[in-house]
């Protein structure tokens, strides 16, 4: 029996949790998870999903793995915390955006870590995650994280400095999605359809076009082009698109995106 133990309990660590219990990677009982004061929110986990929330402090030194889950401006503070509980041998699992193996370890001492940038489809097993180690992990424990994150979706192991980019293109990727289908929805009904019907077409529209780009060997300029008529209605679609500045639109928002996963470390 192993304990997990998860230092926050917000919306990713929940995203986790249940797809780790889905896949039964880990059963409720390994599952141990504390935050910093909210008592309600650590009541409904435990009744949820049945994982411990209310335990001995014991576990912060049983710990086979710990999952540094809080926001990135309250990790400082949270591993100066954690740091007399734990022993030196418990693996470290991160997904803080921003925040450095070489901080972590110097806050909480020399060990294997694994930072890892899922999203929150993990909940569904559809999680896109970059993964970074440091020389500490060894071979048998590196298959073991890259299995965690397998069970949760695909993950692809990077640079530790390309997380930045893989924490602006997929783990903020949901919302970006979410905030184009609100603009479906918003539009969609403008011209005539329910709002039912806008995201039965729309979500279908999406998955078909994310398994035509993992299966056709075209790039997605050849595969839009099949899509546009010459005088067609896409063709106007995209000039709209253009006239407002769309691909300068995506540019910016990647790079802001970025540039703040890298100023997060500072604090
Ligand atoms: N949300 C997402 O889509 C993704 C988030 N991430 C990363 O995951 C991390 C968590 O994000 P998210 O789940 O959205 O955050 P939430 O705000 O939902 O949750 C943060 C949790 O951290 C807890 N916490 C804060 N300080 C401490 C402390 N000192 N000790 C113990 N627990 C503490 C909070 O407890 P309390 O409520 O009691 O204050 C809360 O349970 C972030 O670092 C983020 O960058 C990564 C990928 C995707
Ligand atoms: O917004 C954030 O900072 C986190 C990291 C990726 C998704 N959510």
């Amino acid at each position: 029996m192993k304990k997990i133990l998860f230092i926050g309990a917000g919306s990713m660590a929940e995203a986790l949790i249940q797809g780790w219990i889905k896949q039964k990677v880990f059963s409720p009982q390994e599952i141990y998870v504390t935050n910093r004061s909210d008592k309600e929110r650590l009541h409904f986990l435990q009744e949820t999903y049945g994982i411990h929330c209310m335990f001995d402090q014991a576990i912060f030194r049983q710990a086979d793995l710990i999952i540094l889950a809080m926001k990135p401006k309250d990790a400082i503070a949270a591993m100066r915390e954690l740091k007399p509980k734990i022993t030196a041998q418990s693996a470290i699992l991160s997904i803080l955006a921003g925040i450095g193996i070489g901080t972590i370890t110097e806050l909480l001492g020399s060990r294997p870590v694994a930072r890892v940038m899922p999203n929150t489809s993990a909940t569904i097993g559809m999680s896109a995650s970059g993964i970074a180690f440091n020389n500490e992990v060894s071979t048998a424990q590196r298959i073991l994280f890259l299995q965690l994150l397998e069970a949760v979706g695909s993950v692809i192991e990077v640079e530790e400095d390309q997380l930045h980019a893989v924490t602006a293109l997929s783990g903020s990727g949901p919302a970006y999605i979410y905030y184009l289908m609100e603009a479906f929805e918003r539009v969609g009904t403008e011209v005539g359809l329910s709002k039912d019907t806008v995201r039965l077409l729309m979500t279908q529209t999406l998955a078909g076009t994310a398994e035509m780009l993992k299966q056709s060997v075209d790039e997605p300029d050849v595969l839009r082009k099949k899509v546009t008529s010459p005088g067609g209605t896409t063709e106007a679609g995209i000039q709209a698109l253009e006239q407002y500045q769309f691909n300068e639109a995506i540019e910016a928002c990647i790079k802001e995106a970025e540039a703040r996963s890298r100023s997060l470390a500072n604090g």
